[in-house]
Protein backbone atom coordinates (compact mmCIF):
# COMPACT_ATOMS: atom_id res chain seq x y z
CA UNK A 1 0.00 0.00 0.00
CA UNK A 2 1.47 3.47 -0.86
CA UNK A 3 1.80 6.17 1.65
CA UNK A 4 0.31 8.58 -1.12
CA UNK A 5 -3.38 9.28 -1.40
CA UNK A 6 -2.73 11.47 -4.74
CA UNK A 7 0.68 11.38 -7.13
CA UNK A 8 -0.26 14.14 -10.07
CA UNK A 9 2.44 14.33 -12.44
CA UNK A 10 3.09 17.08 -15.11
CA UNK A 11 -0.77 17.91 -15.55
CA UNK A 12 -1.51 20.47 -17.93
CA UNK A 13 -5.34 21.47 -18.12
CA UNK A 14 -7.33 25.03 -19.85
CA UNK A 15 -9.98 25.83 -21.70
CA UNK A 16 -10.51 26.26 -25.46
CA UNK A 17 -6.69 26.21 -25.98
CA UNK A 18 -5.72 28.34 -23.01
CA UNK A 19 -3.88 26.73 -20.74
CA UNK A 20 -4.51 27.59 -17.02
CA UNK A 21 -2.25 24.40 -15.08
CA UNK A 22 1.12 24.19 -16.38
CA UNK A 23 2.94 20.97 -15.56
CA UNK A 24 1.91 20.85 -12.49
CA UNK A 25 2.99 17.99 -9.97
CA UNK A 26 1.15 17.36 -6.90
CA UNK A 27 1.40 14.67 -4.08
CA UNK A 28 -0.88 13.91 -0.98
CA UNK A 29 0.16 11.87 1.58
CA UNK A 30 -2.24 9.76 3.23
CA UNK A 31 -3.57 11.30 6.45
CA UNK A 32 -2.17 14.86 5.00
CA UNK A 33 -3.86 17.95 5.01
CA UNK A 34 -2.97 20.16 1.99
CA UNK A 35 -3.70 23.43 2.10
CA UNK A 36 -3.63 25.36 -1.07
CA UNK A 37 -3.79 28.88 -1.77
CA UNK A 38 -3.18 31.82 -4.31
CA UNK A 39 -4.73 34.48 -6.34
CA UNK A 40 -8.27 34.39 -8.08
CA UNK A 41 -7.39 32.84 -10.82
CA UNK A 42 -4.32 31.10 -10.34
CA UNK A 43 -6.04 27.41 -11.47
CA UNK A 44 -6.66 26.47 -8.18
CA UNK A 45 -10.15 25.14 -8.74
CA UNK A 46 -9.21 23.64 -12.42
CA UNK A 47 -6.76 22.01 -10.34
CA UNK A 48 -9.55 20.60 -8.21
CA UNK A 49 -11.97 19.71 -11.15
CA UNK A 50 -9.29 17.70 -13.12
CA UNK A 51 -8.35 15.78 -9.70
CA UNK A 52 -11.81 14.78 -9.65
CA UNK A 53 -12.26 13.88 -12.62
CA UNK A 54 -14.31 16.91 -14.19
CA UNK A 55 -11.92 18.36 -16.42
CA UNK A 56 -9.89 16.25 -18.51
CA UNK A 57 -6.16 17.05 -18.12
CA UNK A 58 -3.95 17.87 -21.72
CA UNK A 59 -1.42 16.10 -20.32
CA UNK A 60 0.04 14.34 -17.07
CA UNK A 61 -0.53 11.59 -15.21
CA UNK A 62 -2.88 10.90 -11.92
CA UNK A 63 -2.93 8.02 -9.29
CA UNK A 64 -5.18 7.34 -6.43
CA UNK A 65 -3.09 5.26 -3.38
CA UNK A 66 -1.34 3.84 -6.02
CA UNK A 67 -4.07 3.08 -8.74
CA UNK A 68 -4.49 4.87 -11.93
CA UNK A 69 -8.34 5.59 -12.60
CA UNK A 70 -9.91 3.23 -15.03
CA UNK A 71 -10.75 6.49 -17.05
CA UNK A 72 -10.61 9.95 -16.28
CA UNK A 73 -14.53 10.82 -14.60
CA UNK A 74 -15.75 11.79 -11.34
CA UNK A 75 -17.17 7.80 -11.22
CA UNK A 76 -13.80 6.84 -11.65
CA UNK A 77 -12.46 9.08 -9.27
CA UNK A 78 -15.01 8.49 -7.56
CA UNK A 79 -14.82 4.81 -7.03
CA UNK A 80 -11.60 5.36 -5.93
CA UNK A 81 -12.56 7.53 -3.05
CA UNK A 82 -12.13 10.93 -4.03
CA UNK A 83 -15.15 13.05 -2.91
CA UNK A 84 -15.19 17.11 -4.07
CA UNK A 85 -17.11 20.16 -2.06
CA UNK A 86 -16.99 22.50 -5.00
CA UNK A 87 -17.09 26.34 -4.83
CA UNK A 88 -19.97 27.80 -4.21
CA UNK A 89 -22.21 24.79 -2.40
CA UNK A 90 -23.67 23.62 -5.32
CA UNK A 91 -26.90 22.58 -3.05
CA UNK A 92 -30.35 21.83 -4.47
CA UNK A 93 -32.34 25.16 -3.39
CA UNK A 94 -35.78 23.53 -3.77
CA UNK A 95 -35.05 20.23 -2.06
CA UNK A 96 -34.91 19.05 1.57
CA UNK A 97 -31.57 18.41 3.19
CA UNK A 98 -32.87 14.53 3.79
CA UNK A 99 -33.32 14.56 -0.28
CA UNK A 100 -30.49 15.63 -1.05
CA UNK A 101 -28.95 13.33 1.01
CA UNK A 102 -31.11 10.68 -0.56
CA UNK A 103 -30.28 11.73 -4.00
CA UNK A 104 -26.29 11.50 -3.46
CA UNK A 105 -26.73 8.10 -1.71
CA UNK A 106 -28.89 7.32 -4.97
CA UNK A 107 -26.48 8.37 -7.29
CA UNK A 108 -23.56 6.67 -5.07
CA UNK A 109 -25.17 3.22 -5.20
CA UNK A 110 -25.57 3.04 -1.35
CA UNK A 111 -28.12 0.04 -1.00
CA UNK A 112 -30.95 1.46 1.26
CA UNK A 113 -30.49 -0.88 4.45
CA UNK A 114 -26.72 0.98 4.56
CA UNK A 115 -28.48 4.57 4.32
CA UNK A 116 -29.23 5.27 8.09
CA UNK A 117 -26.14 3.98 8.71
CA UNK A 118 -24.77 6.14 6.43
CA UNK A 119 -26.19 9.71 7.32
CA UNK A 120 -25.89 9.04 10.83
CA UNK A 121 -22.04 8.69 10.53
CA UNK A 122 -22.49 12.47 9.22
CA UNK A 123 -24.24 13.42 11.70
CA UNK A 124 -22.22 12.78 14.34
CA UNK A 125 -19.43 14.90 12.44
CA UNK A 126 -21.38 17.72 11.49
CA UNK A 127 -24.44 17.44 14.14
CA UNK A 128 -26.12 20.83 13.99
CA UNK A 129 -27.65 19.38 9.92
CA UNK A 130 -30.15 17.58 12.31
CA UNK A 131 -31.45 20.92 13.12
CA UNK A 132 -32.23 21.83 9.65
CA UNK A 133 -32.59 18.74 8.17
CA UNK A 134 -36.18 18.80 6.99
CA UNK A 135 -35.79 22.27 5.70
CA UNK A 136 -35.11 23.57 1.77
CA UNK A 137 -31.81 24.07 0.77
CA UNK A 138 -32.58 27.34 -0.21
CA UNK A 139 -33.94 28.88 2.99
CA UNK A 140 -30.49 27.80 4.88
CA UNK A 141 -28.02 30.24 5.61
CA UNK A 142 -24.88 30.05 3.85
CA UNK A 143 -23.20 28.30 6.60
CA UNK A 144 -25.58 25.48 6.90
CA UNK A 145 -25.88 25.04 3.19
CA UNK A 146 -21.88 24.94 3.01
CA UNK A 147 -22.15 21.91 6.12
CA UNK A 148 -24.83 20.31 3.98
CA UNK A 149 -22.63 20.84 1.29
CA UNK A 150 -19.70 18.92 2.63
CA UNK A 151 -22.07 16.61 4.40
CA UNK A 152 -23.36 15.18 1.17
CA UNK A 153 -19.35 14.38 -0.11
CA UNK A 154 -19.01 12.86 3.45
CA UNK A 155 -21.79 10.07 2.40
CA UNK A 156 -19.85 8.52 -0.17
CA UNK A 157 -17.33 7.83 2.53
CA UNK A 158 -14.30 9.12 0.57
CA UNK A 159 -10.53 8.78 1.31
CA UNK A 160 -9.69 11.95 -0.19
CA UNK A 161 -11.51 15.25 0.11
CA UNK A 162 -11.03 18.32 -2.21
CA UNK A 163 -12.76 20.89 -0.46
CA UNK A 164 -12.96 24.45 -2.72
CA UNK A 165 -13.05 27.75 -0.16
CA UNK A 166 -15.33 26.41 1.72
CA UNK A 167 -14.88 29.83 4.02
CA UNK A 168 -16.90 32.08 1.50
CA UNK A 169 -19.47 33.96 2.74
CA UNK A 170 -18.63 32.35 6.14
CA UNK A 171 -17.54 34.24 9.30
CA UNK A 172 -14.28 33.87 10.37
CA UNK A 173 -15.44 31.45 13.73
CA UNK A 174 -18.53 29.91 11.48
CA UNK A 175 -15.83 28.65 9.44
CA UNK A 176 -13.46 27.62 12.04
CA UNK A 177 -16.42 25.56 13.40
CA UNK A 178 -17.10 24.01 10.06
CA UNK A 179 -13.33 23.16 9.24
CA UNK A 180 -12.47 21.67 12.90
CA UNK A 181 -14.49 18.72 12.79
CA UNK A 182 -13.33 17.66 9.13
CA UNK A 183 -9.81 18.25 10.33
CA UNK A 184 -10.68 15.67 12.56
CA UNK A 185 -11.43 12.95 10.14
CA UNK A 186 -7.67 12.63 9.40
CA UNK A 187 -7.39 10.90 12.38
CA UNK A 188 -10.68 9.50 13.38
CA UNK A 189 -11.35 8.04 9.49
CA UNK A 190 -7.82 8.45 8.25
CA UNK A 191 -8.96 10.86 5.97
CA UNK A 192 -6.68 12.98 3.18
CA UNK A 193 -7.96 16.67 2.63
CA UNK A 194 -6.52 19.17 -0.33
CA UNK A 195 -7.98 22.10 1.30
CA UNK A 196 -8.01 25.19 -1.38
CA UNK A 197 -8.56 28.55 0.70
CA UNK A 198 -8.64 32.18 0.94
CA UNK A 199 -9.03 32.48 4.68
CA UNK A 200 -5.08 31.74 5.53
CA UNK A 201 -5.38 32.05 9.09
CA UNK A 202 -7.88 29.40 9.66
CA UNK A 203 -6.57 26.98 6.91
CA UNK A 204 -3.51 26.97 8.14
CA UNK A 205 -4.21 26.60 11.20
CA UNK A 206 -5.31 22.98 10.61
CA UNK A 207 -2.67 22.22 7.06
CA UNK A 208 0.53 19.81 7.58
CA UNK A 209 1.45 21.47 4.69
CA UNK A 210 1.45 24.62 1.88
CA UNK A 211 0.97 25.47 -1.61
CA UNK A 212 0.75 28.36 -3.25
CA UNK A 213 -0.02 28.86 -6.70
CA UNK A 214 0.43 31.33 -9.44
CA UNK A 215 -0.58 31.42 -13.17
CA UNK A 216 -0.77 27.83 -12.89
CA UNK A 217 2.32 26.69 -11.54
CA UNK A 218 3.48 25.97 -7.71
CA UNK A 219 5.55 28.74 -6.81
CA UNK A 220 5.96 27.61 -3.05
CA UNK A 221 5.97 24.71 -0.76
CA UNK A 222 6.34 24.24 3.10
CA UNK A 223 5.02 24.00 6.51
CA UNK A 224 2.26 26.79 7.55
CA UNK A 225 4.79 28.54 10.15
CA UNK A 226 6.91 29.23 7.02
CA UNK A 227 4.62 31.71 6.08
CA UNK A 228 3.86 33.53 9.64
CA UNK A 229 5.83 36.09 8.09
CA UNK A 230 2.88 38.15 6.51
CA UNK A 231 5.37 40.04 3.84
CA UNK A 232 6.28 36.50 2.90
CA UNK A 233 2.64 35.91 2.19
CA UNK A 234 1.77 38.97 0.09
CA UNK A 235 5.05 38.84 -1.96
CA UNK A 236 4.17 35.35 -3.11
CA UNK A 237 0.34 36.44 -3.65
N1 LIG B 1 -15.30 26.91 -17.62
C1 LIG B 1 -14.33 27.78 -17.95
N2 LIG B 1 -14.20 28.22 -19.22
C2 LIG B 1 -13.22 29.09 -19.58
N3 LIG B 1 -12.31 29.58 -18.70
C3 LIG B 1 -12.39 29.18 -17.42
C4 LIG B 1 -13.41 28.26 -16.98
N4 LIG B 1 -13.25 28.05 -15.65
C5 LIG B 1 -12.17 28.81 -15.28
N5 LIG B 1 -11.67 29.48 -16.33
C6 LIG B 1 -10.51 30.36 -16.33
O1 LIG B 1 -9.38 29.63 -15.91
C7 LIG B 1 -8.55 30.39 -15.04
C8 LIG B 1 -8.38 29.68 -13.72
O2 LIG B 1 -9.64 29.61 -13.07
P1 LIG B 1 -9.85 28.82 -11.70
O3 LIG B 1 -11.30 28.91 -11.36
O4 LIG B 1 -9.23 27.50 -11.80
O5 LIG B 1 -8.97 29.73 -10.70
P2 LIG B 1 -8.98 29.82 -9.12
O6 LIG B 1 -7.55 29.89 -8.72
O7 LIG B 1 -9.79 28.72 -8.55
O8 LIG B 1 -9.68 31.21 -8.88
P3 LIG B 1 -10.65 31.71 -7.68
O9 LIG B 1 -9.78 31.86 -6.48
O10 LIG B 1 -11.14 33.01 -8.20
O11 LIG B 1 -11.73 30.67 -7.53
C9 LIG B 1 -9.22 31.78 -14.92
O12 LIG B 1 -8.62 32.65 -15.83
C10 LIG B 1 -10.66 31.48 -15.31
O13 LIG B 1 -11.26 32.62 -15.89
Amino acid sequence: MTDYAIQALGLSAGYGGREVLQDVSLSLKSREILCLIGHNGAGKSTLLRVLFGLHRPSAGTMRIFGQTPANHTPAALGGLGVALVPEGRGVFPDLTVEEIFGLALWSASVPKGEQRERIEEVLEVLPRIREFRTRRAGTLSGGQQQMVSIGRALLTRPKVLLLDEPSIGLAPKLFQDLIRPIAALRESRGMSILLVEQNVREAFAVSDRVLVMRSGQFIFEGAPGELDDHTRLMELF
